[in-house]
C-alpha cells in the first residue's frame, strides 16, 4: 500500500508541479471569477497530495498595536537555541534591558528540530506589503512569521503537545536569560511619584555551588526550590497561593545572605529587599507587595531587629537595664513606644497577613525570606509551618563545608593539612565567613599550604581563646556564687541581729499599747 502511495505520489508529484506553474504563468489572462474558482480547486488538490501541514505565527497580533506576539517572542527564543547551530544567516538581537545578545535566524531560513522522534521545520519568513505608502511603524510593511511544517500524522502530537513544549521552553529560556533585579524599598516621602522600590542590577556571584554547607541539606534546598517552581498546578489543585516562606537562621557570616543569593541565582528570580524600618505602615507595607513581580524572592533580614514586631527587640534593651530603677523602666518604656509607633506602624498581624493568605490574589511565584540570628526570640506565631515552611540553620564550619570552601578559593580537594583542619573544626567553632577569610590568598605569593596553615593557626587561636573564655566564664560564676552565699549570708546575719530588736520593740509597743489603754483609761476617768 505504502508502495502504491508512493508510486502515484512520484508520478503526480511533477505533474501538478507543471500544473501549478503553468497556473501562475497564465493566471492573468483569465478573468477574475474563473480565476478564484481554479485557485480553490489547485488548494484543494495540491493540500489532498500534499503529506505536510504548516502553522502560521504571526509577530504582531491583528489586533495589538506595538506588543509582539507572546507566542512569536516564545518561539523565537526557542529556535534561538537551534538556530545558532543549523542557520547559515543569523540575526542578532540585544535583549531588552540586558546585555546578553540573542542570535535567531534571519528571514526565510530554516531549522528542523525533533520532538518525540517525529521531525519538524520551522521556517522564519516574512511578507511585504506592497502598498506604497511611508508607514511609521515597521509592523507596518514587513509582516514577519514564523511557519511550523510537519507531517500530517502527527496533528494531534503537534498541536497538542509540541507547541505548548515550544512556548514554555521559550518562555524559560527568557526568564533564564533575563537580567535580574535587586530591588530595594525607597525610604523617606519623595511626594507623590515616588517610586515605591528602586532597582539596580543583581550580580550576585553566589550560588550553590560556591555555598559552603552540608552537601545533603544543600541537595535537599536545591531539590525544594526545584519542586516550588514546577508546582504551579499543585498550588491550584490544593487552593494554596504560590508562595514558599524560608526561614534562614543562624550566626553572623554563616551564609545567609549568601544563600539568598544562591537561591535566586538558582531559580533565575529578581530579589526584593525589604527594609521593614522603613515602611511607614501597613497600607504602604501592602502597596509595596503588590507591587512585586512574579518569580521573585521578597527578603526581610534580621526580623528580629528590623521593627517591634515580636516585642523582642524591647526585652533586649530590658536586659541591660536590669539594674536600673523600675520606674524609670516603665518611664523609658512608654517613651520609646511612642517614638517607635511614629517611626513605623507595620503590624505583626500586617505582615502575617500577607504572608498568609493575600497573595493569593496576584497569583505568580514568590519566596519569602526572612534571616534572624536568634531563632529562639521570634514570635511562634510568625515562623510556625505554612509561614515559614522550611526552616533552614546556617552554622558554624564543618568540614564538609570546608572542603567546598577550600576548592572554590584555593582549588585544592585534599591536602595533608585536611585531617588536622578536620580535628580542629569539631572541636572549635568557627564561622564559614572567618574560614573563608584565612582561605583567600592575600598576595600573588601565597599558596595552599600557606593558607591552610594560616587557618589551622586561626583555628588553633580560636580554640584557645574559647578554652579561656570558658575558664573566665566560670570563674566569673563560681565568683557569682560565692559572692551570692555571702550576701545570703550577711542577710541572715542581719536578720538575727535584728530579732532581739524586734523583740524589744514588741515589748515596747505591749508597753505602749498598755500606756495607751491606762492613758485612755485614763481619759475616761
Ligand atoms: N556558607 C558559606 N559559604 C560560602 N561563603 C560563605 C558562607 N558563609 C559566609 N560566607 C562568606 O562570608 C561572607 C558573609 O556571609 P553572609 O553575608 O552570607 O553571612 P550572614 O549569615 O548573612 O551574616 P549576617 O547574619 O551578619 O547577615 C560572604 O560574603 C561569604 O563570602
Ligand atoms: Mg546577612
Amino acid at each position: 500500500m505504502m508502495m502504491m502511495m508512493e508510486h502515484v505520489w512520484t508520478q503526480l508529484g511533477p505533474a501538478i508541479a507543471t500544473i501549478v506553474f503553468v497556473w501562475t504563468m497564465y493566471q492573468n489572462y483569465f478573468p477574475h471569477e474563473i480565476r478564484g474558482h481554479i485557485k480553490r480547486y489547485t488548494d484543494k488538490i495540491s493540500s489532498y497530495f500534499n503529506p505536510y501541514m504548516q502553522i502560521i505565527f504571526h509577530e504582531y497580533e491583528t489586533d495589538g498595536w506595538y506588543e509582539r506576539s507572546k507566542a512569536y517572542v516564545a518561539i523565537e527564543r526557542y529556535l534561538s537555541k537551534n538556530s545558532s547551530t543549523q542557520a547559515k544567516r543569523l540575526k542578532a538581537n540585544v535583549v531588552k534591558d540586558g546585555q546578553s545578545l540573542v542570535l535567531t535566524m534571519d528571514d526565510h531560513e530554516e531549522v528542523t528540530d525533533e520532538y518525540k522522534a517525529e521531525k519538524v521545520w520551522w521556517i522564519s519568513s516574512q511578507q511585504v506589503a506592497n502598498k506604497q505608502t511611508i508607514s511609521w511603524y515597521p509592523r507596518e510593511d514587513e509582516k514577519r512569521y514564523f511557519k511550523l511544517k510537519f507531517h500530517r500524522k502527527n496533528r494531534e502530537l503537534m498541536t497538542d503537545s509540541y507547541l505548548k513544549y515550544v512556548l514554555d521552553e521559550g518562555k524559560a529560556i527568557s526568564v533564564r536569560e533575563r537580567q535580574r533585579k535587586l530591588h530595594t524599598n525607597n525610604t523617606g516621602d519623595g511626594g507623590y511619584r515616588r517610586r515605591m522600590w528602586s532597582q539596580v542590577v543583581f550580580e550576585h556571584p553566589s550560588t550553590f555551588d560556591t555555598l559552603a554547607m552540608d552537601p545533603n541539606k544543600k541537595q535537599e534546598i536545591m531539590d525544594d526550590l526545584e519542586t516550588f517552581s514546577k508546582s504551579k498546578e499543585y498550588y491550584a489543585k490544593v487552593g494554596k497561593a504560590w508562595k514558599r516562606g524560608y526561614l534562614l537562621h543562624g550566626p553572623p557570616g554563616t551564609g545567609k545572605s549568601s544563600m539568598i543569593a544562591a537561591m535566586a541565582n538558582f531559580l533565575h528570580y529578581d530579589v526584593y529587599d525589604l527594609e521593614l524600618t522603613a515602611v511607614k505602615d501597613n497600607t504602604e507595607l501592602r502597596k509595596l507587595l503588590i507591587d512585586t513581580t512574579s518569580k521573585s524572592i521578597i527578603v526581610i533580614e534580621d526580623i528580629d531587629c528590623s521593627l517591634d514586631l515580636t516585642g523582642q527587640r524591647e526585652k533586649k534593651k530590658d536586659e541591660k537595664e536590669e539594674e536600673k530603677d523600675e520606674k524609670d523602666v516603665i518611664k523609658e518604656k512608654v517613651k520609646k513606644l511612642g517614638a517607635e509607633k511614629k517611626q513605623s506602624e507595620v503590624t505583626l498581624s500586617g505582615l502575617l497577613n500577607f504572608i498568609d493568605g493575600l497573595w493569593s490574589a496576584i497569583g505568580g511565584e514568590r519566596l519569602i525570606v526572612f534571616t534572624t540570628n536568634f531563632v529562639e526570640k521570634l514570635d511562634p506565631a510568625l515562623i510556625r509551618r505554612g509561614r515559614m515552611d522550611k526552616h533552614i540553620e546556617l552554622s558554624y564550619c564543618c568540614f564538609e563545608s570546608f572542603k567546598v570552601l577550600a576548592k572554590n578559593y584555593l582549588d585544592v580537594e585534599s591536602h595533608d593539612h585536611f585531617p588536622e583542619i578536620r580535628r580542629l573544626l569539631e572541636e572549635t567553632n568557627m564561622t564559614p565567613a572567618d574560614v573563608a577569610e584565612n582561605l583567600m590568598p592575600k598576595s600573588s605569593k601565597e599558596n595552599a599550604d600557606i593558607c591552610l596553615e594560616r587557618l589551622i593557626k586561626a583555628l588553633e587561636t580560636a580554640k584557645e581563646e574559647a578554652r579561656l573564655k570558658a575558664e573566665e566564664e566560670e570563674r566569673a560564676k563560681v565568683e557569682k556564687e560565692k559572692e551570692e552565699k555571702e550576701k545570703e549570708k550577711e542577710k541572715e546575719k542581719e536578720a538575727k541581729n535584728s530579732e532581739p530588736l524586734a523583740d524589744e520593740l514588741k515589748e515596747n509597743g505591749k508597753l505602749e499599747s498598755n500606756g495607751v489603754k491606762e492613758n485612755g483609761d485614763a481619759s475616761e476617768v
